[in-house]
């Protein structure tokens, strides 16, 4: 089981003779899911969770039905818990979600869903719409991205008819636009063919953020620091990916 501890991340400060005042310390970096239940009508769909996530990679996998995507919901406060409370570097998601958004970015599992603006760099640029930016930093901002992820030859192509990678890719892009910190992603490659999930897989474990992703491609969190099974709205394991995974194909069979 892993447990979390970013206690050391922050240590004690010492000074002269005791005398020292000792400044607030910024709140642990991470988030915390605490004693979180939700149900939708009668069904109680996550019950009593609680788990911190510090990791820099870390997969969410389970049953269908298990309470995967309700969890990943949270993480950014598109979903507040009906119980308990869920923070992000100490923002609680149900009175800070400006500060939420900006720190957890999500990727939907289709990005048909996401895509907004008819063309790819239109689309791209959408995410920095209320960002204090000069017309020059926002453009600087869409070249930076669409080159990074290769997307800069489609720049005005009609969004909608990018292939199912591009589409994915120009999903992430719209959101890493915004700096986040973490990136939720909710089963990214489920609708990709073998050589796009790769790809997107590959992207995921290159990326600088947190990645959380859900999902049922196990091949793609093979090298994932972490992994947390869910059944029936608990986390039933929470361990490297080989114990987790092994744990998890055991209770499939
Ligand atoms: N908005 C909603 N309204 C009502 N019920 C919902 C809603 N969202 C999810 N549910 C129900 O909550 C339960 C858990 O759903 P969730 O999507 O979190 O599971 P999951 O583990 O992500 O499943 P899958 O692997 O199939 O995507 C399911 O029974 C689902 O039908």
């Amino acid at each position: 089981m892993i447990r979390s501890s970013v206690g050391h991340m922050f240590p004690r400060l010492h000074g002269a003779a005791g005398s020292v005042s000792v400044p607030s310390l910024p709140a642990a970096p991470g988030i915390e899911i605490a004693e979180v239940s939700h149900r939708f009508g009668d069904t109680e769909v996550l019950r009593n969770v609680s788990v911190t996530l510090t990791e820099r990679r870390i997969a969410i996998v389970g049953a269908n039905g298990s309470g995967k995507s309700t969890f990943s919901r949270l993480l950014n406060g598109l979903l507040v818990p009906e119980r308990g409370r869920v923070t992000v570097d100490g923002h609680d998601t149900a009175n800070a979600a400006k500060a939420v958004r900006r720190k957890v970015g999500f990727v939907f599992q289709n990005p048909d869903n996401q895509i907004v603006f008819p063309t790819v760099a239109e689309d791209v640029a959408f995410g920095l719409k209320g960002q204090k930016l000069s017309a020059d930093e926002r453009a600087e901002r869409v070249e930076e991205i669409l080159a990074r992820y290769g997307l800069e030859h489609l720049r005005d192509r009609p969004a909608h008819k990018l292939s199912g990678g591009q589409k994915q890719l120009l999903a992430l892009a719209g959101v890493l636009i915004t700096r986040p910190d973490y990136v939720v992603f909710d089963e990214p490659t489920t609708l990709l063919d073998l050589r796009n999930a790769r790809m997107v897989g590959q992207v995921i474990n290159t990326l600088a953020q947190t990645a959380i992703v859900v999902t049922h491609d196990l091949p793609l969190i093979e090298a994932f620091d972490r992994v947390l099974v869910f059944d029936q709205g608990r986390i039933i394991a929470d361990d490297v990916p080989s114990k987790a995974l092994s744990e998890y194909v055991r209770r499939m069979q």
